[in-house]
């Protein structure tokens, strides 16, 4: 075996992990964790050791030792702002994690396992294109109210690795193409990456469309009536927000498939919900496309609803006008951080230090 890596990646019900011999999958497994077991806890930091037991009891069902891991490459959470690349995992990063200094996410637990497992091993860890990677231009940071500004989260991990991926199909380099990339999942990112750097880019967490989990933009009156109406604390406002919005909040799942059935037979608020979402992430597609002024090479649609061919032909219809639609259906990330840290141990590819200052944008 070359290169032993281990990929991890959690969601917010599950925790995803891949060995690689190098570039090559060895296998993945997806762990499902039992929601009510994940409810017991305060936040998602405090899921590190339960998530690392089933880490390694899905490795023995295997077969396979920790012991022959090289590296740990793992996905990066909200940590501060900072440039694409590959994060040596340490304490600082921790420590920003362990107060989610950018706010929640299921990956914020991901360095904590990881660092774990490299230090009773002995090998390196790293976090890969984090969920805070930012490359915003300064124009995009303006919300519209002094003290609030935009920020930049996204699934930047898939983004970069599809942008990637179809520049090297066509044989070039991403520097030379311009892309709106939507990556449609449980959560939505809509991102402007204008020769090679992700310019703007509009999560469902904050703002533009709503996605099976999350209410993204909102009229804005409506919700500080629903934050004042004494009926919710903080808490159960942000997970109205993030885990109950969307799609889930109009028809109980968050289930794409399922709502697809629903209106092939016939129920027509599921429809009309299908409909909107799809309208929305034309509209959010249509936006980025100004802020390339119109320059835009491909249009890609990726994450788990493009395996929906349905959906995306009702996206495509309404945006094919401004560029070539491409679907890559799913998500590439377990390979894009086996192939970074490839990268990054062959030397083809610098280590970056999180916490010096430089690396922040
Ligand atoms: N064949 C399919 N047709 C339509 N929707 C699908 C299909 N397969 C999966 N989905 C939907 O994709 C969504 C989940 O996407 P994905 O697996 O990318 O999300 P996740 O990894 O949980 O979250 P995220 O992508 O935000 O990190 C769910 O709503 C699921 O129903
Ligand atoms: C915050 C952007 C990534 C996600 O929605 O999970």
């Amino acid at each position: 075996m070359g290169l032993c890596i281990l990929a991890i990646n959690p969601g917010s019900t599950s925790t995803k992990i891949s060995v690689f011999d190098g570039e090559e999958e060895v296998f993945t497994e997806n762990i499902v964790h039992d929601y009510e077991e994940l409810k017991k806890f305060k936040n998602v930091i405090e899921q590190q050791d339960y998530r690392y037991e089933a880490i390694l009891k899905a490795l023995k069902e295997k077969g396979f030792s920790l012991d022959r891991i090289d590296v740990v490459a793992a996905r990066g959470g909200i940590m501060r702002p900072v440039k694409a690349g590959t994060y040596r995992i340490n304490e600082s990063m921790l420590e920003d994690l362990k107060n989610a200094v950018g706010g929640e996410h299921a990956s914020n637990v991901s360095a904590f396992i990881a660092h774990r497992i490299a230090k009773e091993k002995g090998i390196p860890a790293f976090v890969v294109d984090p969920v805070s990677v930012d490359e915003m231009e300064d124009v995009a940071r303006i919300s519209g109210l002094c003290g609030i500004e935009r920020k930049s989260l996204s699934h930047a991990l898939n983004i970069r690795c599809v942008v990637y991926k179809i520049a090297q199909e066509l044989g070039k380099t991403p520097a030379e193409l311009n892309f709106i990339v939507a990556h449609l999942g449980g959560g939505i990112s809509i991102a402007a990456i204008e020769r090679g750097r992700m310019v703007d880019v509009e999560s469902a967490n904050c703002e533009g469309p709503f996605s099976p989990e999350r209410t993204g933009g909102l009229p804005i009156l409506e919700l500080v009536e629903l934050c004042f109406s004494g009926k919710y604390t903080k808490e159960e406002i942000k997970r109205k927000l993030i885990q109950e919005g969307g799609l889930y909040s109009y028809l109980g799942t968050k289930d794409v498939k399922e709502v697809e059935e629903r209106a092939e037979n016939g129920d027509k608020k599921a429809a009309l919900l299908l409909d909107a979402m799809v309208y929305q992430i034309a509209k959010g597609i249509g936006e980025m496309a100004t802020v390339l002024k119109g320059e835009v090479d491909f249009i890609v649609l990726t994450g788990g609803i493009t395996k929906s061919e349905r959906i995306c032909d009702a996206i495509s219809e309404r945006v094919k006008f401004i560029a070539p639609v491409r679907r890559i259906p799913g998500e590439e990330e377990m390979r894009a951080l086996a192939e970074a840290a490839c990268r990054v141990m062959e030397g083809k590819e610098e280590i970056l230090c999180y916490g010096e200052e430089r690396q922040y944008v």
